[in-house]
């Protein structure tokens, strides 16, 4: 039975994208059978392992406002073992639609939950925002991972995160866990870097990641070429964190 695990922080540009597919294409790599699901009408996860957005004729936006068969919209990826749900720009709109919607905090659940079995693990990308979308990926996910950028302001909008968690926890998903708190892009030459990792250590403890995502450009690049950097540079140092983050997550249960 797969385990699903949500990539969330409503602020911008931490790195969610960027660890959800990496991590799933590093759990993929260690044998596991992962399906990656974009729910960011951004969807840069989506051409991140290579599906060109312009050929998608359905996304999650289907799913969500729709209620169509989640199957058909399993596509292969660049990466054995890895499959993903696209989102396309049309998702935008899911978030307003929804809102007259029956049970519109539950839907991404439900579909999930048909093709939980087939999987090891199901990696959520979330939007960078607390709205309908990202309570549908919490709503739906066993467990989060919130990624924190090493910079200044790093636990700026976590409280508002955490009490939007503890309201899905309490209304609409009674086991959600955050299984931790990973720091990304920290620039190992400055002092910063080291000052935000305690002051997050301080305060999440034992809920941080021993395994530190360190900027690395080979990161960066990697989406542009629609592969994971596994692939795309196996010998980076990106490459070789974002294995350790595997392996810290299967050891994690
Ligand atoms: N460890 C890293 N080293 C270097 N660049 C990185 C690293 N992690 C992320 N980036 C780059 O930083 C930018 C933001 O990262 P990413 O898209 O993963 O964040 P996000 O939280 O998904 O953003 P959004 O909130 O817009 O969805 C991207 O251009 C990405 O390539
Ligand atoms: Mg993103």
């Amino acid at each position: 039975m797969g385990k699903i695990i949500a990539l969330t922080n409503q602020k911008g540009g931490v790195g969610k994208t960027t660890t959800s597919v990496n991590l799933s294409a590093c759990l993929a790599y260690l044998g596991k059978k992962v399906l990656l699901v974009d729910v960011d009408p951004q969807g840069n996860a989506t051409s991140g392992v290579g599906i060109d957005k312009g050929e998608v004729d359905q996304c999650i936006y289907d799913i969500l406002v729709d209620d169509v068969d989640i199957r058909p919209l399993i596509k292969e990826t660049t990466v054995e073992n890895l499959h993903a749900i696209p989102a396309t720009i049309s998702l935008a709109g899911a978030e307003i639609e929804l809102v007259s919607t029956i049970s519109r905090e539950v839907r991404l659940k439900k579909s999930l939950q048909e093709i939980k079995p087939i999987y090891d693990y199901i990696i959520i990308d979330c939007p960078p925002s607390l709205g309908l979308l990202t309570i549908n990926a919490l709503t739906a996910s066993d467990t989060l991972i919130i990624p924190v950028q090493c910079e200044y302001y790093a636990l700026e909008g976590l409280s508002q995160l955490l009490s939007t968690v503890r309201l899905v926890q309490k209304h609409l998903n009674h086991h959600l866990l955050i299984d931790g708190v990973l720091l990304t892009m920290l620039d190992a030459r400055t002092n910063l870097g080291i000052q935000v990792i305690e002051e997050v250590k301080k305060y999440f403890q034992d809920k941080v990641y021993k395994t530190i995502i360190p900027r690395n450009v080979r990161l960066s690049e990697a989406p542009s070429h629609g592969v994971p950097v596994i692939l795309y540079d196996p010998k980076s140092k990106g490459a070789d964190v974002y294995l350790d983050l595997a392996k810290e997550v299967i050891k994690n249960g």
